[in-house]
């Protein structure tokens, strides 16, 4: 799942790691050990915007590497209002959620990235952590992929001709799955058609994250393009 930079609250929060003392250990045991020679991933978009995550994954492990996936956020809070929608018809406009007080012209500013980011340099070092662009895992996968691996310290394996553009779903394809000679795409609830969002509210979002998204770039040392 990509995370937003910006997210809002978690649409589910995954227990992951935050589990009680018998149920860790019990995780434990349930878990294989990593061998020599295997690397082992988790993913949970959560723990990017829980603020006991940064602590708890350094006194497992202060080697473990991250990989955040970040997005433009207007793109990002629009893909988190319309899958929202696609579950919940009922719910309120874009527009009317996203303003707090819209004729008062206030935004709910009760998270941004670089704070969550700040919690997370408390206890890695930057260069432990890789931020894959959402939108050039779209253009060039291939490319986005290749810093992953390296960053994993891996061969590059997976290049430009494990890839194929799917016109109709607008995403990158596999031109074969593992296991399979057939060609493997994101399932339906990636690329959902997005509803239309009055052009100003995206303006005065775009406005709003500008600065947001600076600090975020000057954090990471990568812009990411988003203005
Ligand atoms: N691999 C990959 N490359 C590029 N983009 C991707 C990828 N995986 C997920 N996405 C896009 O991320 C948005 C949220 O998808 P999620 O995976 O979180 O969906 S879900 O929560 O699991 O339903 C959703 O964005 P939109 O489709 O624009 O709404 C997904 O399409």
């Amino acid at each position: 799942m990509l995370q937003s930079p910006f997210p809002g609250p978690p649409a589910h929060q995954d227990p992951g790691i935050f589990l009680k003392q018998n149920q860790r250990s019990e995780l434990r045991d349930l878990m294989p050990r990593t061998l020599d020679g295997q690397i082992t991933m988790e993913k949970t978009p959560s723990y990017f915007v829980t603020r006991e995550a940064p602590a708890r994954i350094s006194a497992m492990s202060k080697d473990t590497k991250l990989i955040v996936v970040v997005r433009d956020p207007v793109t990002r809070a629009i893909s988190d209002y319309t899958q929202t929608l696609s579950k919940r018809p009922d719910i309120p406009t874009f527009e009317s959620l996203t303003f707090r007080n819209r004729s008062a012209g206030l935004i709910d500013t009760s998270w941004s990235a670089a704070k969550h980011l700040g919690h997370w340099l408390r206890h890695f070092p930057l260069g432990q952590m890789l931020f894959v662009s959402g939108e050039r895992l779209i253009s060039d996968p291939a490319g986005e992929l290749g810093r992953v691996q390296d960053f994993l310290g891996l061969k590059r394996i997976i290049t430009d001709k494990h890839f194929y553009f799917n016109k109709t779903k607008g995403f990158p394809c596999l031109k074969k799955a593992e296991g399979s000679s057939k060609p493997h795409c994101l399932g339906k609830t990636k690329g959902r058609t997005h509803p239309e969002i009055d052009r100003e509210v995206v303006q005065r979002l775009r406005e709003f994250y500008r600065p947001f998204n600076l600090k975020f770039y000057q954090m990471t040392g990568h812009d990411f393009g988003w203005d």
